[in-house]
């Protein structure tokens, strides 16, 4: 599904009126009509107070005040400014036509708060911009202090719809009903804080209008990652489904590789190669019966030859899991100069590139799956201004580097080299263990042996960790999830996309 930036929003605005002839009062009525279907799922709740800033998100609430109204529900309607413009003007003097108690005074606020069961945000919408201050500041500090239910029309007063997410007073709802399209920030992880539930509703904007307008950011729904299944078929064999490679482990860091080597199996690799220390090699040979171990050789001049064999067996590598970045740099460099397919860098395989700090290693069919630490560590800015304005620096950076680069997180961010940014919302709390991203990683690596590109296989692994994940959650809660039981649960999420 594609997702807007605040200035999208004006622009399909225009579009439906130029091109379509659908005047704003229209969408507005629609957009009112949506947030009220959402309202009428909480029986129980029969008093509302609609928050109405100056602009149009004002003008949806005021709808929404009218047709609950007409419900027969009890509607009180807190004004922040008298002078409204256009459709907003037009459905005040309906509302001011009809028995719905208007109030300005901030004093009354509290007490109004107090009768109501559900809030209904409307005082700013996508037209938010700078820091909030004055009578709205305050409004926000008694909504978010009031403890009631808050239903956010489009998007939590105060969040910017698109770029970096200021630190400030900003609506905290249970709900928010975002008209059209998501707006890119409600996706990230901080804005998924203040949004709460999200749900996206059609407002009346014409399919063929979405269709051909052009985003540079999508919401991975499951519409896009069925799509990139890969095709499997009864006349097969194992040379059918590529062949991986894993370079990783260290001493006390052995997981990292059997997590990886079990979740590219599950992932349906045609065949498996771990490379690794020789202290380990024991080890993953007892825990992962279906790959095959292969010795690492210190003395790197004398291993080469041997290496290049190895590296010529395979479509897709997965360097970084549990690695280690003493004296690995020589061997790290080697291999991404020396392997000609697609590359996954990850976990060490990221400190060592931070480390080395030659970014012209990195190639277009390669992946960087970096969390925020990581991420920081590559591009030098700090963690909380990554994670305050991820889309466009993820944007930045991938097409900075050429690559495709996987910001891990509670939403994970995919960018690639063309500049598109792919936001994953599946996954779950209990993903929060060591060892959830080796399994991510193994993923990717067994979907791009059999044959998705870099930038496809980021998107469809990102997607099924997390829905395997969201599997588990189902039926057993969040705490007890471990890396170990996604590659099983990875079974179900192929199922259920298939
Ligand atoms: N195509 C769509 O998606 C539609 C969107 N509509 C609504 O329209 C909204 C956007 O409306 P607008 O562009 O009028 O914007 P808003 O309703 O977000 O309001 C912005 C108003 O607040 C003022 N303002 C901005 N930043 C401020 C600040 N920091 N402090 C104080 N005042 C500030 C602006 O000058 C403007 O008057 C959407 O969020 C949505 O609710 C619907 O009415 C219909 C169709
Ligand atoms: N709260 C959460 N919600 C959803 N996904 C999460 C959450 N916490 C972690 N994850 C996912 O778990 C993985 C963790 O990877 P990473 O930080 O590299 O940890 P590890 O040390 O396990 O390799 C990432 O794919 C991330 O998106
Ligand atoms: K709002």
């Amino acid at each position: 599904m594609k997702a807007l930036k605040g200035s999208d929003v004006k622009k399909i605005d225009l579009l439906c009126q130029e091109k379509y002839k659908i005047p704003t009062l229209l969408l507005m009525e629609h957009s009112g009509l949506k947030v009220v279907e959402e309202i009428q799922h909480y029986p129980g709740h029969t008093k509302f107070t609609v928050i109405v800033g100056k602009g149009n998100n004002g003008g949806d609430g005021l709808v929404v005040a009218r047709l609950l109204h007409l419900k027969g529900f009890s509607v009180k309607v807190f004004l922040t400014e008298e002078n409204l413009q256009g459709d907003a003007k037009i459905n005040l003097e309906i509302v001011k036509s009809l028995p719905i108690p208007l109030f300005r005074d901030l004093p009354s606020l509290d007490r109004i708060l107090e009768e109501t069961d559900v809030i209904i945000d409307g005082l700013f919408g996508v037209g938010f911009k700078g820091t909030i201050g004055g009578i709205a500041k305050e409004i926000v500090q008694k909504i978010n202090s009031s403890g009631k239910y808050v239903l956010c029309i489009d998007i939590p007063s105060g969040l910017a719809g698109d770029g970096p997410m200021e630190n400030r007073e900003i609506v905290k709802g249970d709900k928010t009903v975002t008209l059209g399209l998501p707006k890119e920030n409600l996706l990230l992880s901080k804005g998924r804080v203040y949004a709460g539930e999200l749900v996206v509703k059609d407002i009346g904007i014409p399919p063929e209008l979405i269709n051909q307008y052009k985003t540079d950011t999508y919401w991975l729904t499951e519409d896009i990652v069925k799509k990139l299944l890969p095709k499997r078929s009864q006349d097969s064999h194992k040379g059918s489904y590529g062949t991986g490679i894993i370079v990783g482990g260290s001493k006390g860091m052995s997981g990292a590789v059997i997590l990886a080597a079990h979740a590219a199996l599950r992932a349906g690799i045609g065949l498996l190669y771990t490379l690794v220390d020789r202290e380990l090699v024991n080890t993953i040979e007892t825990s992962s019966y279906e790959s095959i171990t292969l010795e690492m050789e210190e003395d790197l001049e004398k291993f080469k030859p041997i290496l290049v064999n190895y590296l010529a067996k395979a479509q897709s590598l997965l360097i970084g899991p549990g690695f280690s970045t003493n004296n690995r740099e020589e061997l790290f460099i080697y291999i991404l100069n020396n392997f000609p397919g697609k590359i996954i860098i990850d976990g060490d395989g990221l400190n060592l590139l931070a480390k080395i700090q030659d970014y012209s290693l990195i190639r277009e069919n390669h992946i960087l799956t970096p969390h925020p630490k990581e991420m920081s560590r590559i591009i030098g800015l700090t963690v909380e201004e990554i994670l305050k304005d991820s889309i466009n620096i993820v944007r930045e950076y991938s097409k900075k580097y050429r690559c495709t680069i996987v910001l891990k997180g509670s939403t994970t961010c995919i960018g690639t080299k063309n500049g598109e940014v792919f936001l994953n919302t599946t996954g779950n709390n209990g993903l929060a263990t060591g060892g959830s991203g080796d399994v991510l990683g193994g993923i990717i690596l067994g979907l791009l042996a059999q044959g998705l590109s870099v930038e496809e296989g980021a998107q469809l692994g990102v997607y099924l960790h997390g829905l395997a994940a969201d599997i588990i959650a189902e039926e057993k809660g969040y705490f007890s999830l471990l890396p170990r039981d996604l590659p099983e649960a990875l079974a179900l999420a192929f199922k259920k996309l298939y």
